[in-house]
C-alpha cells in the first residue's frame, strides 16, 4: 500500500472528521488509532490516504511532539509525500500550547521552513478573517470554547496564539488574496516566507476558499489545520493525479459501499460543549437517558460501570438505544473540577466511558455513538480497535466508521458538531445493514 496523503490528527473525533472529508473528496481513506495500527492492517487493504488518530490535544508538548513524530515516521513508511497536521477547528490545545511545538517538529523533520495554519471549517461555522477565528460569527474567545473543561480558549488571534507557543513568526494571508485565487495565495505565502514568517494563517469564510488554498499549497509538504483544508488538499491531490493520467476519483467511495449494522446501539456522551448539552437534552425527551454520577466515577468506578452497563443492556433489550452522559454545563463542570481536580475528573470519566463501551460491546452492542474527542479516544482505545474504514456521513464532519476487518460501528462526534437532533439522526440512519458483521 503506497499512500499519497498522510494525516496526523490530535484527537479521535478530529481524525474521523478529517477522514470523512477526504472520503467525500474521493480519496480512499483508512483511519488508524495510532501509528502501531499499521501493523494490524489486513493484507490487501488499499488506501490513498491514511489518517492516524492520536490523543495529544491535551498532553504536554513533549509528549505530543514525540507521538506526532512517530506518526510521521509511520506515514512516511507508507510512502506519504504530503502531510496534514489536523488540529481542532477551534485551534485548542494545552494552556502552554502544543500545536506550535508539534508544527515546529514536523517542519524540521520534513526539512521545510514554512507552513500554513488553516483551522477554518465554514460548513460548521468556523471562519477565519484577518487571522481571527470565529465560531458561528462569535470570536473564539467569546464562544463556548471560553469555558471548555480541558482546553479553554481566551484569544482569537491565530498570530498571537501561534507565536506564543512556537519558535517562529506568524503572518496572515487575507481574504482578498484567497478571493483572487490560488496564484495570489501562493504569491502571498511566498512573500510572507521571504519576510521571515514560518506559519501563515490563511483566511477562509466559505468552503470554496479551502479548495483555493488546497490548490495554492500544492508544493508544501506540511499543511496544518482543520478537516476543511484536508478536503482542499485532497481535491488538489486528485486533480494532480488526474493530470498525470491517474484514475479519476473513486466513484464508489467507501461511504457508498457500506451501511452501519442493525442491532443494539448506545450513545456515550462525555462532551460538555454547548451543542452536546442541547443534543443530550433533546435525546432525553424521547429516549432513555442516564447521567453518570461523577463522584462515583472518581471513587467507585468499577461498581458504577457495572450498574450503568446493566441499565443500558436492559434498555437495549426493550428495543431502545440508551444514552449515558456526563455532559454538563460550565458551572457544574467547574464545581466537579474544584471538588476532584480537573485532570482527575476528566480521566475518571473518560476511563468510565471506555469500560462501559467495552462491556456493552461484549454484550452484543454493534453501534456506538460517542460525543467528544477525548471521550471518543478513550472509547476507541478501550475497544482495542487498530483501524477503521470510513463510511457514510451523518452530519458534516461526522461519518460512521467501522473497525476493520470486522469490528463495531462507531460514530465519533466532535463536541460542537451536528444539530440538536444529531443522536436520533445517527441512529435512524435510514437503511441499516441487517447482514453487516455484528460486533
Ligand atoms: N460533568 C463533568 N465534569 C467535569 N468534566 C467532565 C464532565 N463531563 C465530561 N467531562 C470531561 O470533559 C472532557 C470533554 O472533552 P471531550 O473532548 O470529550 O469533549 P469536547 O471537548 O466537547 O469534544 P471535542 O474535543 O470533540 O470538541 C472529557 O475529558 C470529559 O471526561
Ligand atoms: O476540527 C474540529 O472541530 C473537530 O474535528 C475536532 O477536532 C473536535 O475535537
Amino acid at each position: 500500500m503506497a499512500i499519497t496523503l498522510g494525516v496526523i490528527a490530535d484527537d479521535f473525533t478530529g481524525a474521523t472528521d478529517a477522514a470523512g472529508f477526504l472520503v467525500e473528496a474521493g480519496l480512499r481513506t483508512v483511519q488508524l488509532t495510532g501509528p502501531a495500527g499499521i501493523e494490524d492492517l489486513p493484507d490487501g487493504l488499499d488506501a490513498e490516504a491514511v489518517v492516524i488518530s492520536l490523543k495529544t490535544r491535551s498532553t504536554p508538548a513533549e509528549q505530543a511532539v514525540a507521538e506526532s513524530l512517530r506518526a510521521l515516521d509511520a506515514l512516511r513508511g507508507l510512502g506519504a509525500e504530503r502531510i496534514l497536521f489536523k488540529y481542532c477547528s477551534t485551534f485548542d490545545s494545552t494552556a502552554a500550547g502544543n500545536i506550535g511545538p508539534v508544527t515546529d517538529a514536523l517542519l524540521e523533520a520534513l526539512e521545510e521552513d514554512v507552513t500554513v495554519l488553516v483551522p477554518a471549517l465554514p460548513v460548521n461555522g468556523r471562519t477565519v478573517r484577518d487571522g481571527h477565528l470565529s465560531v458561528h460569527g462569535v470570536p473564539l474567545h467569546e464562544s463556548g470554547m471560553r469555558d471548555h473543561p480541558v482546553t479553554p480558549m481566551r484569544d482569537s488571534s491565530l498570530v498571537r496564539l501561534m507565536e506564543a507557543q512556537s519558535a517562529g513568526r506568524a503572518a496572515v494571508v487575507p481574504l482578498a488574496a484567497v478571493d483572487a485565487g490560488p496564484a495570489a495565495v501562493a504569491e502571498a505565502l511566498e512573500a510572507a516566507r521571504e519576510a521571515g514568517a514560518r506559519y501563515v494563517a490563511v483566511d477562509a469564510v466559505e468552503m470554496r476558499h479551502l479548495d483555493v488554498i488546497g490548490e495554492a499549497v500544492r508544493d508544501l509538504r506540511l499543511v496544518t489545520g482543520g478537516s476543511g483544508i484536508g478536503s482542499g488538499v485532497a481535491k488538489a491531490v486528485l486533480a494532480d493525479a488526474a493530470s498525470d493520467g491517474g484514475e479519476p476519483a473513486d466513484a464508489a467511495a467507501p461511504s457508498a459501499r457500506w451501511r452501519p449494522a442493525a442491532g443494539s446501539a448506545v450513545i456515550l456522551s462525555g462532551s460538555c460543549s454547548q451543542m452536546t448539552n442541547r443534543q443530550v437534552a433533546r435525546y432525553g425527551e424521547t429516549a432513555p437517558a442516564r447521567a453518570v454520577d461523577v463522584d462515583r466515577a472518581v471513587a467507585d468506578a468499577a461498581q458504577h460501570v457495572d450498574e450503568l452497563v446493566e441499565w443500558a443492556a436492559a434498555r437495549q433489550a426493550e428495543g431502545t438505544a440508551p444514552l449515558i452522559y456526563a455532559t454538563a454545563g460550565p458551572e457544574e463542570v467547574e464545581a466537579w473540577q474544584r471538588r476532584h481536580g480537573a485532570e482527575e475528573v476528566s480521566a475518571a470519566i473518560e476511563s468510565l466511558f471506555g469500560r462501559i463501551a467495552a462491556a456493552l460491546r461484549d454484550r452484543g452492542t454493534v453501534r456506538i455513538v460517542a460525543a467528544g474527542g477525548e471521550t471518543s479516544g478513550a472509547v476507541t482505545r478501550a475497544l482495542g480497535l487498530a483501524a477503521f474504514e470510513v463510511g457514510p456521513t451523518i452530519a458534516p464532519g461526522v461519518p460512521w466508521t467501522r473497525g476493520v476487518p470486522d469490528g463495531i460501528d462507531l460514530a465519533l462526534k466532535s463536541g460542537n458538531f451536528g444539530d440538536e437532533d444529531f443522536f436520533a439522526d445517527a441512529l435512524r440512519t435510514p437503511d441499516l445493514d441487517e447482514t453487516a458483521p455484528r460486533g
